[in-house]
């Protein structure tokens, strides 16, 4: 117990999985490394007595078998089928450079893989709605040197104590916070705390000094199987690129031996070798000729625990655009090194299929599919390529849409957490969208494949407590703006500011076709970075939700077309065409904006408009208003 009360080392690591003997045995650098005389006897030319090879260890370590060991939740194809990109992942849990948010699931997975660099320190408890649980790690080359027992000292049975190396202490100060909530959907962020600082060492130093709960877990499990450690070793150690991969460049053959010590302690049946493997005299174990590697066998059956299956393969509706067309429609996407426009607004992609026709649906409120897959996968990277995506109430409610990203690598289509999922924003000033927990994007958050919305309402509605409760439980938000024009539409400036100011650097406005004419205005247009419609061969015919922006005239009053693009590219795409395009800047009076972009004047916002701070009610004081004359 640290002086200020804390607990130190709650460690949930090698060490709490394992029996308490073993999990010793796995927290020294000299034992992680040193060959014991039974492993020796092993390549020396004495045939592989297992028990003999257990003696050792036996004597020296263990303190109390009658533990209780825990089945282990690995096996060896847990090594030959790691999650994807495993290295990748671990390097990225121990570099925690900038904040990781996972799904409780991932977490799971992936934290018994770094589990050999993060101690945990301190639990701070739930916060007072009971769904926020925080953490808090430290690298365990902070903690204080070691300091071993005598040596010369034998334990009260009379067996020595092992020799434990003294392990370097009090380096490095990296510390992470970790914050589980359990809500809607559950979740695991990790972000550094205090100032943002690296290790002073690297991650294979970690894996030298310590070995991961997963390795050992999976060692164990062999063992359990009825397999010799030695045997073990030489099938886990086979193929070293998977083994360096998931932590265990380092391992070795007493590792093996004690992550498993303590059920050879209650189990004495002798153990064999594997399958296709031989006691070769001065080798130790090796495989039989002809035989093919173990790994290569398990890898072959494409024998994957069903539990990972779900990591291994891809939800069946995941969305694959290829490389090749990418660069098509990269210059027209936000730029990774600016943060926000010029004028502190996010980038502005608008985006919407048509049909020949100009319709973006048959009739108000029937969806309609225009998109071929080509170019549906096409709008899947535009949105991985965007921090939100907005759309008029009207479109929600009409095709209850999921409003993710559904392509390979995003966040729950392969990808860690929510990486590459926008933001669903709805602009709903009457409030008009009920959303229960069966609605899409609702359900899709809570299987961990998209964000929670955010919904833009008008003040002056008494919101029902639970609907904000219930938004919020699954990582929405309402927010109220205040700030209209003078056609009693808010402001679509108003809109974007107060998206930058939640951090939202890019939005796709996909629609319906009231956003989007409202967009093509002149007093808008402005707002809009750049421009992708897909163009379906189809005639919806009349009576659709059309695009077609009001007319221009002349200072004759003769009519002009309403807007043509710059900068335009075309693309096939299957049988649609895929056009990109800017719009050419509208240019007004310096400092003057157009004129029905002229803020209404009305009361100051009855509240700070913030997206965190949104429980919209008239309680709250919001109080319906008269529209201001034009
Ligand atoms: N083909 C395509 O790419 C797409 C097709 N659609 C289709 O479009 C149709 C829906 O379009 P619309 O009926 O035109 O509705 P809409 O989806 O544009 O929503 C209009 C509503 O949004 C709210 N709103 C939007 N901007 C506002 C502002 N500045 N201030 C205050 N409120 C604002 C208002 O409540 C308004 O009634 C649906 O049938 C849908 O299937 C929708 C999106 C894309
Ligand atoms: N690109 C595109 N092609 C079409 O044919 C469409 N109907 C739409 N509609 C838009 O996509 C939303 C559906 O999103 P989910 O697939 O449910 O995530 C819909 O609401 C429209 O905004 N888009």
């Amino acid at each position: 117990m640290a002086e200020d009360g804390r607990v130190d080392d709650v460690d949930a690591t090698a060490g709490d999985t394992t029996t308490t003997a073993a999990a010793d045995n796995n927290t020294t650098t000299a034992d992680n490394d040193t060959t014991s005389p039974a492993a020796d006897a092993l390549g020396s030319g004495s045939p592989p007595q297992d028990d003999q090879i257990e003696q050792d260890a036996t004597q020296a370590d263990v303190q109390d078998n009658s533990a209780q060991i825990p089945v282990p939740t690995r096996n060896i194809r847990d090594l030959f089928n790691p999650p994807r990109n495993i290295a990748g992942i671990r390097q990225r849990l121990f570099d925690v450079a900038e904040k990781i948010e996972l799904r409780k699931d991932e977490f799971d997975l992936y934290w018994p893989y770094v589990d050999n660099v993060w101690v945990r320190q301190h639990r701070a408890g739930s916060d007072k709605t009971g769904l926020y649980k925080t953490d808090y790690y430290a690298c365990r080359l902070q903690r204080p040197t070691y300091t071993p027992k005598p040596v010369d000292k034998p334990r009260a049975d009379g067996t020595p104590t092992r020799k434990k190396q003294i392990r370097e202490g009090g380096k490095c100060h990296m510390k992470l916070k970790v914050i589980r909530y359990e809500g809607g959907y559950q979740s695991v962020t990790i972000n550094q705390l205090g100032d943002k600082t690296q290790h002073l060492h690297d991650l294979d130093h970690m894996d030298r000094i310590k070995r991961t709960t997963v390795l050992m877990e999976i060692a164990r499990s062999e063992v359990m199987s009825g397999y010799m450690p030695a045997s073990v070793y030489t099938v886990m150690s086979e193929d070293e690129a998977r083994l360096a991969a998931s932590g265990g460049r380092h391992l070795n053959r007493n590792d093996v031996r004690n992550a498993s010590q303590v059920w050879r302690q209650q189990h004495k049946d002798p153990l064999r070798v594997h399958e296709g493997y031989k006691y070769d005299h001065g080798n130790g174990i090796v495989r039989q000729d002809g035989a093919l590697p173990l790994v290569q066998r398990v890898v072959n059956a494409e024998i994957v625990d069903p539990t990972l299956a779900y990591y291994a393969g891809l939800p069946p509706n995941t969305l694959r655009f290829p490389e090749e067309l990418r660069p098509f429609l990269d210059p027209y996407l936000p730029r990774h090194d600016l943060t926000f426009t010029e004028d502190g607004l996010p980038h502005v992609t608008l985006t919407y299929a048509t049909s020949l026709d100009s319709s973006l649906s048959l009739a108000p409120g029937i969806q309609t599919v225009l998109s071929g897959p080509h170019s549906k996968a096409m709008t899947h990277y535009l949105r991985s390529k965007h921090d939100a995506i907005l759309v008029g109430v009207r479109t929600a409610l009409a095709d209850d849409p999921a409003l993710n990203c559904r392509l390979e690598g995003v966040g729950g289509y392969g990808g860690l957490g929510w990486e590459g999922q926008p933001r669903p924003i709805i602009i709903d000033p009457g409030a008009r969208w009920l959303l229960t927990p069966q609605t899409r994007v609702i359900r899709t958050v809570s299987e961990g494949k998209g964000r929670g919305p955010w919904i833009v309402i008008a003040p002056g509605f008494a919101m029902d407590p639970n609907r904000i409760e219930m938004l919020k439980y699954y990582g929405g938000q309402y927010t109220g703006l205040t700030d209209f024009d003078k056609r009693w539409r808010l402001r679509w400036e108003a809109i974007l500011r107060a998206l930058a100011a939640e951090g939202i650097r890019s939005v796709m406005i996909e629609g319906g076709g009231m956003v989007i004419n409202e967009l093509l205005r002149p007093e808008h247009s402005n707002l809009v970075s750049s421009v992708v419609v897909t163009v379906a061969p189809t005639y919806l015919g009349q009576g659709g939700v059309t695009v077609s922006p009001p007319p221009k005239l002349d200072a004759a009053r003769r009519p002009q077309p309403a807007l043509r693009f710059k900068d335009v590219r075309w693309q096939s795409f299957g049988e649609d065409a895929v056009m990109c395009g800017r719009i050419p800047h509208v240019e007004t009076p310096a400092g003057v904006p157009p004129p029905s972009m002229t803020p209404v004047t009305m009361a100051p916002p009855l509240r700070p408009v913030s997206f965190f701070n949104s429980s919209v009610d008239a309680q709250n004081g919001f109080q319906p208003r008269v529209p201001p004359s034009s």
